[in-house]
């Protein structure tokens, strides 16, 4: 059975101090559904510590595929590794609209977060546009292809991915739940396709877009969807906690 896995994408919210308050305020996570919260770079190594006295897994929001080197402002697998960091966003739409990340720089830092233990949440999903246009699953493909690119199976199995519609990012609009859950199932097609039916059956695939603790269940009901990535409403802790409770497997 796959287990739920409803991650937080802070994104770039919260000091190091207003981090610790949301750490500390939270609840200690019971079993049923794993937690990752994904803090910016600066809040990693103080929260990191208390989130796992919670059961609560730390997330980064990016990594680079170098362990070192003249990448200014840039963050190495190495550097994520050393704070404990458990969980790594990679190929965020913002990302890849805001900072030109491709769907081959996707690929090269999901291999390095493999490399270095890191699990990548490889995020995928459609502009408005595309979605208009007919293009959902052919954009999905694409940029699975590339993702799993040169993985094996047992590194596919560590993968967590995320479909996040970007027409439905911050914007209050959710796809319906069962739209969500037909790519979801395309994309497990995809990775059968690729490996097989087995292979397929166990990696976790979350649905984001507007996830909140008033719509979770919607989508956890679902039979391909197996947790949420979660921006706006994971930033509070009884916000967090309540999405964690709408997902759990009773
Ligand atoms: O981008 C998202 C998570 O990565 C979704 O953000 P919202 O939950 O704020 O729509």
């Amino acid at each position: 059975m796959r287990i739920p896995i409803i991650a937080g994408n802070w994104k770039m919210f919260k000091t190091v101090a207003e981090a610790k308050d949301f750490a500390t305020a939270l609840p200690a996570i019971e079993k049923g559904v794993e937690a990752v919260v994904c803090v910016p770079f600066t809040a990693l190594s103080s929260v990191g510590e208390i989130l796992s006295r919670k059961n609560v897994s730390l997330g980064a929001q990016n990594v680079h595929w170098e362990e070192e080197g003249a990448f200014t402002g840039e963050i190495s697998p190495l550097m994520l590794k050393e704070l404990g960091v458990k969980y790594a966003i990679i190929g965020h739409s913002e990302r890849r609209a805001y900072f030109n990340e491709t769907n081959e720089t996707v690929n090269l830092r999901i291999k390095a977060a493999l490399k270095h233990g890191i699990h990548p949440i490889v995020c995928v999903g459609e502009d408005l546009q595309q979605r208009e246009t007919g293009q959902t699953k052919a954009v999905v493909k694409e940029q699975m292809e590339a993702a799993m690119q040169g993985i094996s199976q047992e590194d596919l199995f560590k993968f967590v991915i995320a479909y996040e519609p970007i027409w439905a990012i911050g914007t209050g609009k959710t796809s319906s739940a069962e739209d969500a859950n037909e790519v979801i199932g395309y994309i497990r097609q995809l990775i059968a396709d690729q490996f097989d039916q087995n292979t397929a059956i166990q990696v976790r695939i979350q649905y984001g877009g507007s996830v909140k603790p008033e719509n979770i269940a919607g989508f956890m009901d679902q039979p391909d969807i197996d947790g949420a990535l979660v921006g706006g409403a994971s930033l509070k802790p009884d916000s967090f906690a309540a999405l964690l409770k709408g997902a759990r497997h009773e």
